[in-house]
């Protein structure tokens, strides 16, 4: 079921197009990565789901209600949020932001001690917020968008300081959550190893949506070629003449050939038949590399602020 509905949403600023159309769904139990360059509506798109910005046209729903209506005020409890670059009272320790935080949603401070432990910050508790560093601050930020048992979670990027360990931690919670059927949504301009974590990808850009789906889908509409490297000997003089062209690269030892989606499935063909292949193994455009293609193949202008 959808939790987040999005439909033909725009919004202007001072006169300036923000978002043009924006339409998305967010079933519970999914995770919607939201990736776009700088400007390119996704904080927009987070703050009218929250309620903080009224859209101009189309419609918001969250959990089948109007945000920014004032008795959704109930409703928003199960909103959890994390802003980029998340900010305290620096003089509060770790426990009382919390706890402050958690009376702020109706909720007992005890379950903010709880998340204050499960983000490795109990030792850190009774220190004032100011001597934290960027990964505690982050930590905590964490801390107060799962106060409450969220079932809808907005994450503008949320490893950001996090170290390695940290963030892998952060993606097991994710996943315990979307168990939950918590539905998230996870702003990021760090696209390297975070597939596996992501139902779905929306690509934003110029406060549109260039593309929505899962990565098979987005692999399918780019048609970017896929790379097939073969371990063997001989390899590139046995290669049938007509699939010369594909090779890419020929060391000792190894040939790597690019090849169009369709080409693949003649190509698995001739390599089980071709001799002196000992292994081999295909691969698929990664998601930095879809990311790339959406972006500087949807181009009509380049009125956005940079790509990040
Ligand atoms: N309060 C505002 N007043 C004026 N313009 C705004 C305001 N908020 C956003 N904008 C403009 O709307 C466009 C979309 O901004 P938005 O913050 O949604 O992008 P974003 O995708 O979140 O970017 P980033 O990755 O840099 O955070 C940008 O051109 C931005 O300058």
């Amino acid at each position: 079921m959808s939790i987040i509905h999005l439909r033909q949403l725009s919004k202007q600023f001072a006169g300036k197009a923000a978002l043009k159309g924006v339409s998305l769904e967010v079933a519970e139990g999914e995770v919607l990565g939201l990736l776009g360059h700088n400007g390119a509506g996704k904080t927009t798109t987070i703050k009218l789901i929250l309620g903080l910005l009224r859209p101009d046209g189309g419609e918001v729903r969250v959990m089948g209600e109007d945000p920014a209506r004032t008795d959704f005020r109930g409703q928003r409890r199960h909103i959890g949020f994390l802003q980029e670059n998340v900010s305290f009272y620096d003089q509060l320790t770790g426990a009382e932001v919390i706890g402050y935080l958690a009376r702020l949603k109706g909720i007992t401070p005890l379950q903010g001690v709880a998340l204050l432990e499960q983000m490795g910050l109990k030792e850190a508790a009774e220190r004032r917020v100011k001597t934290y560093s960027k990964g505690m601050r982050q930590r905590l930020g964490l801390a107060q968008a799962l106060l409450g048992e969220p079932r809808v979670l907005l994450l503008d990027e949320p490893t950001v300081g996090l170290d390695p360990l940290a963030t892998q931690h952060f993606y097991r919670q994710i996943e315990e959550l979307r168990q939950r059927g918590c539905a998230i949504i996870l702003c990021s301009h760090v696209l390297a190893g975070v597939e596996p974590y992501l139902d779905r990808v929306a690509v934003m850009g110029q406060g549109r949506v260039l593309a929505v789906g899962d990565l098979s889908t987005l692999r399918a509409e780019s048609q970017l070629p896929v790379t097939l490297t073969l371990h063997g000997t001989n390899l590139q003089a046995a290669l049938p003449a007509q699939y010369q062209r594909l090779v890419r690269q020929a060391e000792s030892g190894h040939i790597r050939l690019q090849a169009s989606p369709e080409q693949q499935k003649v190509l698995a063909e001739v390599i089980c038949r071709l001799p002196g292949v000992e292994h081999f193994h295909w691969q698929q455009p990664n998601l930095p590399e879809l990311y790339q293609h959406i972006c500087y193949g949807a181009a009509d202008d380049h009125t956005t602020d940079h790509c990040s």
